[in-house]
């Protein structure tokens, strides 16, 4: 991108304003065991996730541990094996009326201008359709490049007017899978405080698939690790917006989850113990919960591990409950699932 662009998304970023918001918009999702299956491979092996109305989730995880199975599922692309996925008591419609969802590629029609391929599948009068085109392609910042081919625009752009099509229908549940993947770092960071401030003016929910963990850390209020087809780890990220890279508190939050994405060992069965509450210990941030753990030779041991107080509320842990405990270095105690 040139250097002219950035400083015009820069500007959008900051100065966007949008008419089409409507406040409290976002879908709760659940997501409760959900399987999928292709063959004999388990790709997602009874996932639970609670994603709350209006919230930002990232979700991160090695390649192939099925992200993008679980978007399509949100989407309703493709059909779970088990389990449910619901908003507000009912089953998710999926993609086309409120949840849209927006990939690593544009998937523009060449043939279509930009402001067509925003307007795609708007009915009504044709004006009507070009004035909401237009509105969301100010939005992005691209209202001036309406009548263009989408071959005219850079990578950047192009992702800007994809997400405009996805806007453009007013989600109440986006899904971004990878979006900013082709991208260059500064095009990257320029769009993150775009989607930030789209996200925060319209209030949808979102669910971002990402290989960047600082991509996430600078966009979620939670980061979900997947892996072996479960929520290895739910990392609430309690960081003042916008955030700043250079901030320590960003940094260590950033270690942090990729320490677990790429300790494989950690996750490893070999180090998970089953255990029981024994005692809750909470104040108005954190929640110790401290656990009788039983290892494989019988050993049993008392092990302490730290939450939020709103992942406990969220894990609705009790003391005699039953819970899997995943051991990180040795001396690192995390909640993996409450049994
Ligand atoms: N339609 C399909 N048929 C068979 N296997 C599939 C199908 N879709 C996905 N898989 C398999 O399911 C697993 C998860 O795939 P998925 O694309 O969800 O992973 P991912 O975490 O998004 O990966 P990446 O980060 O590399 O994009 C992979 O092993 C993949 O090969």
């Amino acid at each position: 991108m040139s250097a002219s662009n950035d400083t015009e998304l820069a500007r959008v970023a900051e100065s966007a304003t949008f008419s089409t918001t409507r406040p409290d918009n976002g879908l709760a999702v659940r997501l409760e065991a959900v399987e999928r299956r292709f063959g004999e491979r388990i790709v997602l092996d009874r996932l639970s996730l609670a994603v709350g109305a209006g919230e930002f989730i990232g979700v991160v995880g090695k390649s192939g541990c099925g992200k993008s199975t679980l978007l399509r599922l949100l989407a309703g692309l493709d059909a779970a094996d088990g389990g449910r996925i619901e908003s507000d008591g009912r089953k998710l419609a999926g993609e086309g009326g409120d949840v849209r969802i927006m990939y690593q590629d544009a998937r523009l029609l060449p043939w279509q201008s930009v402001a067509d391929n925003v307007a795609l599948g708007l009915k009504g009068r044709r004006r009507q359709v070009r004035a909401r085109a237009l509105e969301a392609l100010d939005q992005v910042g691209l209202a001036d490049r309406a009548d263009e081919w989408p071959s005219r625009l850079s990578g950047g752009q192009r992702q800007r007017v994809a997400l405009a099509r996805a806007l453009v229908h007013r989600p109440r549940l986006l899904l971004l899978d990878e979006p900013l993947g082709a991208l260059d770092a500064l095009t990257r960071i320029e769009m993150h405080r775009l989607i930030e401030r789209i996200w925060r003016e319209h209030r949808f929910t979102a669910v971002l698939v990402t290989h960047d963990v600082s991509e996430a850390v600078a966009l979620a209020d939670r980061i979900v690790l997947i892996e072996d087809g479960r929520v290895a780890l739910d990392q609430e990220v309690a960081l003042p917006r916008p955030r700043a890279r250079g901030d320590a508190a960003f940094a260590a939050l950033e270690g942090r989850v990729l320490d677990r994405l790429l300790n494989v060992q950690a996750l490893n069965p070999r180090n998970q113990i089953r255990g029981r509450v024994k005692a809750i210990r909470v104040d108005e941030v954190l929640a110790e919960i401290e656990i009788e753990a039983i290892d494989r030779s019988g050993r049993r041991d008392v092990l302490v591990s730290t939450l939020t107080a709103r992942n406990l509320r969220e894990h609705a842990l009790e003391v005699g409950a039953e819970v899997l405990l995943v051991v990180f270095k040795s001396n690192e105690v995390a909640l993996a699932t409450p049994l």
